[in-house]
């Protein structure tokens, strides 16, 4: 069985009575398939106003917390950000950097996006790093420099051994129905897992209907997902046709 990683990002989506109706379907959907958790990592990244309430209900399931961003300073005068030591209180376990939206909505260089994740290890929270190349970028055949270049920048001066992720989420698969195909997001993922060694997981709709084939190439270590992720039924049928397609490999 491959250990893989079901990340859901819930983005700015969500609410307290939405986040206990997540936990309750939860519990009901894993009671009535003991076993199908083994080998997952799970984690939901709501936002930050709701972490205390997912931590609070998610914990006992086994479904880890984690942040959609974190700043790059520790605490002070810095109105509107949020310091990593805050979300490991608060009791995250992961934290998302450079996801497409911070950097083409909010500008977030590379450079920042470094700062953030640098400062996300040094608090004991695993940075989750995305990149992705843009529509423009792939028709120009720049995929493979793109990403090059968003990781080495996003993993300068990483200490050797820290724990991350890298999440390869190309943004005109983001929220678009339009998932890359298997081959071309395991090529890009290869490339990703050849230079760092860490876990790579695909983003940019998954979905229950593309994620055993996605899940099952051998540079895919799981998904990050967005709009599949907000509600519990859709997120762990994601979970259980990519676990019900390996079996069917073996027999
Ligand atoms: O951006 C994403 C996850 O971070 C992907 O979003 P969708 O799954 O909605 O395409």
């Amino acid at each position: 069985m491959k250990k893989i990683f079901l990340f859901g990002n819930w983005k700015m989506n969500q609410s307290l009575r939405a986040t206990e109706n997540f936990a309750a379907e939860s519990a009901a959907f894993f009671s009535e398939r003991p076993g199908l958790k083994a080998e997952t990592e799970i984690c939901i990244f709501p936002p930050f106003v709701l972490i205390p309430e997912a931590v609070k209900n998610f914990t006992n399931l086994g479904v880890t917390v984690g942040a959609q961003n974190a700043s790059d300073h520790g605490e002070g005068a810095y109105t509107g950000e949020v310091a990593p030591s805050m979300l490991k209180e608060a009791g995250c376990r992961y934290v998302i950097v450079g996801h497409s939206e911070r950097r083409h909505i909010y500008g977030e260089s590379s450079e920042l996006v470094n700062k953030k994740a640098l400062n996300c290890l040094t608090s004991g929270l695993i940075p989750v790093l995305c990149v992705g190349e843009t529509l423009e970028e792939r028709d120009a055949g720049r995929t493979t420099d793109v990403i090059s270049d968003q990781l080495r920048k996003g993993v300068k001066d990483f200490p050797a051994g820290a724990a991350y992720v890298v999440a390869y989420e190309p943004v005109w698969a983001i929220g678009t129905g339009r998932a890359a195909s298997a081959e071309d997001a395991e090529k890009v993922c290869r490339l990703i897992k050849d230079s760092v060694r860490v876990p790579v997981l695909y983003g940019g709709s998954v979905k229950p209907s593309n994620a055993a084939e996605l899940f099952s190439r051998p540079s895919i270590d799981g998904g990050l997902i967005g709009g599949a992720s907000l509600k519990a039924r859709d997120f762990f049928a994601i979970l259980k046709n990519f676990r019900a397609a390996e079996l069917e490999a073996v027999l």
